[in-house]
């Protein structure tokens, strides 16, 4: 076919949560029962009628398949799912006589339902945001259900829009899928490619026949060398996939985007299918070196999308840059579009929106619209030649100047203690010492903690929205507080826990609290960024060197054990989830970053030592997150992150035990990095997964305190006694009962105190019942 003009200018998709949070409230009312069905829709619909609107006022073209149609309610591989017919047949009853899938049933599979659990949700390549994995087997019959795609795109055409249909390509769909339970052993979802493809032929044919001029099929995917296939088989799965695509005779052209890295040797593999255009992720990948000669023939035939402006950061960059590298493209194909690296749902929609940013800082940084502009600026500098440009180009050079000289960005004494550091200050010493010295904590066998968080209630946050508006004063902020954790120190008395938390009630995330007391960050006021569902954070601005002006946490957690004989753990955030959910500069390494919010951690565990507490939880949840996607860039990473962390905690006396937490499953990756971590105690995620990893835990050599996560607090469930017992069963199999801890899989603020209490009533029971076992086993003459 001879493919339509591809737009200059595009993106590769934008955020959906609404500029207020217009979706997430609408969708939470919906599932409180307050608005229907209908009322959803209708503000679904204004959104994504605003969202056009907005994209062509920043320049993207209206009727050229500029602008992407990349809206979801709740999440895109979920709705990838959906369209092609891949729902588990537990949700069976709640879809239509011909399998369609109204509103209640696309969020009773994201939610689940009594004992149907809902789909898992995993991170999202390396990013903060978690998507819905779908379940495949060998049974799963695939059909099409393209009616909200091509309504969308009807929508739009009514609207006086030529938009560009984006859906989850399908080799990217199967490789982010998992085995359906029932799956023989051995089986792979990518085994089902063939059977998928024909679906997808099925949407090409139907989004022609509804006019679409191109389609974007996205397959991040590709990219990743993390992916649990062999590389051989995944570039297999894209040619065929594609050559079968392009063989269709109805279809719109097919622009594969291809965002988070390299292509590497998958680029000569979609060269050479006949896709029209391919995207580059120039932000964190780079142009290949050298192309053989069929592959260079073969891309001077397509459009090439030149990712530069960075979709995952909200720096205003180096615009000059951006366009060197959008020419450098040319020399590959005369076809060459500019858009973004990634979907711009990592960063949040208006720098404008930030009132109370200061002006200068804001001159530095480009969210969601801003980058939509400067594309806009780059692809009429294509069109047009640089000289048209010229003035952004300067004004953005200007900007970047301004910033690397601004005061904050270097401080001589940070840098100092920086390069003051040695050896010894990340090595917290023999661990058997410290086992020893930490006795003195008179703990019982499998000690029962939790997390951290306790549930955040709508007072509390009430409480804090107050505060903000100046309604109520720090004072009685404070004093609010200090009655909850009160509460939840009694409760937790009352239930029978070892080890207690304060419950976190005063923060309102766990690295944004930490930001808005460090120099060196700034946070916003609007800049919402969907996380999964219709949960959002709002990542803080690390634009300078990083310090700790006075103690953080000290307060509440001593307040917290002023109240109990029972240890109370004092509760951080450590320095790479610190960076992983901000936003972080982008013109020094981030392992010197890293260590600079390290130190600020160190001083706080100081302190906290200082106040009487023995028990230190440093959490980084987001250590896997960041892991890079391509395998020659993971030492390095676990190099610096790894340090990091040790060099935040090392300065605890032997005496004080050190926790650390991670809440994602694909153990196994990261085991070594867990146990170079060296701390005492790990909580990790476990309980999804019925504790399989347990396995590679009791394979790995890891020797330390280990707490795999008995409840699974993604879901409004309470796990029964039983339950809990069978889980902590099957871990004291494998793993020495001394080492052995018992927590919930994550922190409990997402969670109501109902069916908290009932579930911590229910693993303190279990723990029991197991205690009771083991010590029969201990003293069998006696049990006898
Ligand atoms: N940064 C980060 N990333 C993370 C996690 C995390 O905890 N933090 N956890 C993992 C899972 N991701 C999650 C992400 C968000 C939330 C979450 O609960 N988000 C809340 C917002 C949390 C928050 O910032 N709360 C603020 C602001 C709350 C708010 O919306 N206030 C209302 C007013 C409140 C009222 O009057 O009731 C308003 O501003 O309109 C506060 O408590 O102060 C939400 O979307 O609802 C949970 C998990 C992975 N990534
Ligand atoms: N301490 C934190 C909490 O309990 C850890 C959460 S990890 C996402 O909420
Ligand atoms: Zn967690």
């Amino acid at each position: 076919m001879t493919a339509p003009a591809f737009p200059t200018g595009t993106i590769l998709g934008y955020p959906r949560i609404g500029r207020r949070r217009e979706l997430k409230r609408a969708v939470e009312a919906f599932w409180a029962g307050t608005i229907d069905a209908d009322e959803l829709e209708a503000t679904a619909a204004e959104l994504r009628s605003a969202t056009r609107e907005r994209l062509a006022a920043q320049g993207l073209d209206r009727t050229g398949s500029a602008i992407p149609e990349s809206f979801s309610f709740y999440d895109q591989v979920l709705d990838a799912a959906v369209a092609v017919g891949a729902v588990p047949t537990r949700f069976a009853r709640f879809l239509g006589d011909d399998g369609s899938v109204d509103l209640g049933a696309y969020f009773t599979i994201a939610r689940g339902v009594g004992d149907d659990a809902p789909l898992e949700m995993t991170k999202w390549f390396d990013s903060n945001y978690h998507y819905l994995v779908p379940e495949i087997g060998p049974d799963t019959s695939f059909s099409l259900h393209a009616e909200r795609i091509l309504a969308e795109f009807a929508e739009a055409k009514a609207q006086g829009f030529l938009t560009r249909p984006v859906v989850v390509g399908p080799v990217t769909f199967l490789l982010l899928a998992k085995a359906a339970d029932d799956a023989p052993e051995g089986f792979r979802p990518i085994d089902r490619l063939a059977e998928l493809v024909p679906v997808y032929e099925s949407l090409l044919a139907e989004l022609a026949r509804a006019g679409a001029a191109w389609v974007q099929l996205d397959e991040p995917a590709l990219v990743s060398e993390s992916i649990d296939e062999p590389r051989a088989r995944v570039l297999e799965s894209a040619a065929a996939a594609y050559d079968a695509l392009g063989a269709q005779e109805e279809r719109p052209a097919i622009f594969v985007a291809a965002p988070y890295g390299s292509l590497d040797d998958a680029l000569p593999v979609l060269a050479a299918t006949p896709v029209e255009a391919i995207s580059l992720d120039l932000v964190r990948g780079s142009l290949p070196e050298s192309l053989d000669p069929v592959t260079a023939e073969a891309l001077a035939a397509k459009t090439l999308v030149a990712g530069v402006v960075d979709g995952h950061n909200i720096w205003r960059g180096d615009l000059a840059d951006a366009f060197d590298r959008v020419t450098a493209v040319q020399r590959l194909s005369g076809s060459v579009a500019v858009s973004t690296s990634t979907s711009l749902l990592h960063v949040p929609h208006d720098v404008e929106d930030e009132q109370a940013l200061d002006a200068r800082l804001v001159s530095w940084l480009a969210f969601a619209d801003q980058k939509v502009a400067q594309v806009a600026t780059l692809a009429r500098g294509l069109a047009e030649g640089r000289d048209a440009i010229a003035a952004e180009l300067d004004e953005a050079s200007a900007a970047l100047a301004d910033r690397s000289a601004a005061p904050g960005v270097r401080v001589p004494a940070v840098r100092d203690r920086l390069s003051a550091l040695v050896g010894g200050d990340f090595d917290r010493g023999d661990y058997a010492a410290r086992v020893a010295a930490q006795t003195e904590l008179e703990l019982p066998e499998l000690p029962t903690t939790t997390i951290g968080s306790f549930p955040q209630t709508s007072d509390i946050r009430r409480a804090r929205a107050r505060l903000g508006k100046g309604e109520l004063d720090s004072d009685g902020y404070a004093q609010l507080m200090r009655e909850e954790i009160e509460r939840v120190v009694r409760l937790q008395e009352e239930i029978g826990l070892d080890v207690l938390v304060h419950g976190e009630p005063e923060r309102n995330d766990m690295v944004q609290y930490f930001a808005e007391l460090l120099d060196g960050f700034a946070v916003t006021e609007h800049g919402w960024v969907q996380s999964y569902g219709s949960r959002c954070t709002r990542p803080s601005i690390l634009w300078g060197d990083v310090s700790r002006s006075a103690p953080m946490t000290v307060e509440w957690s001593s307040y917290a054990q002023s109240l109990t004989e029972k240890p109370v753990k004092g509760m951080l955030t450590g320095p790479v989830t610190i960076l992983a959910w901000s936003f972080v500069r982008d013109d020094q390494p981030l392992g010197d970053t890293a260590r600079q919010v390290a130190l600020a951690l160190r001083d706080e565990i100081a302190d906290l030592e200082q106040a009487g507490i023995k028990v230190i939880q440093v959490d980084e949840p987001a250590l896997r997150e960041l892991l890079p996607l391509k395998l020659a860039d993971q030492p390095a990473y676990l190099d610096w992150s790894v340090g990091s962390f040790k060099l935040a905690t090392a300065g605890a006396a032997a005496a004080t035990q050190v926790h650390t937490h991670l809440c994602y499953s694909e153990f196994g990756v990261v085991i070594d990095a867990i146990k170079n971590l060296d701390a005492d105690v790990t909580s990790i995620e476990a309980a999804r997964s019925r504790m399989e990893v347990v396995d590679d835990l009791a394979t790995s050599g890891f020797d330390h305190g280990i707490g795999p996560g008995v409840y699974d607090i993604h879901s409004p469930r309470v796990p029964s006694t039983a339950e809990v017992q069978a889980l902590l069963e099957r871990a004291v199999a494998e793993i020495p009962a001394s080492r052995l801890w018992v927590n919930p899989d994550c922190g409990l603020k997402t969670r109501g105190y109902d069916e908290t209490v009932a579930s911590l009533e229910n693993i303190l029971e279990a723990t029991r019942a197991v205690r009771a076992g083991l010590d029969a086993r201990a003293q069998p003459a006696l049990a006898g």
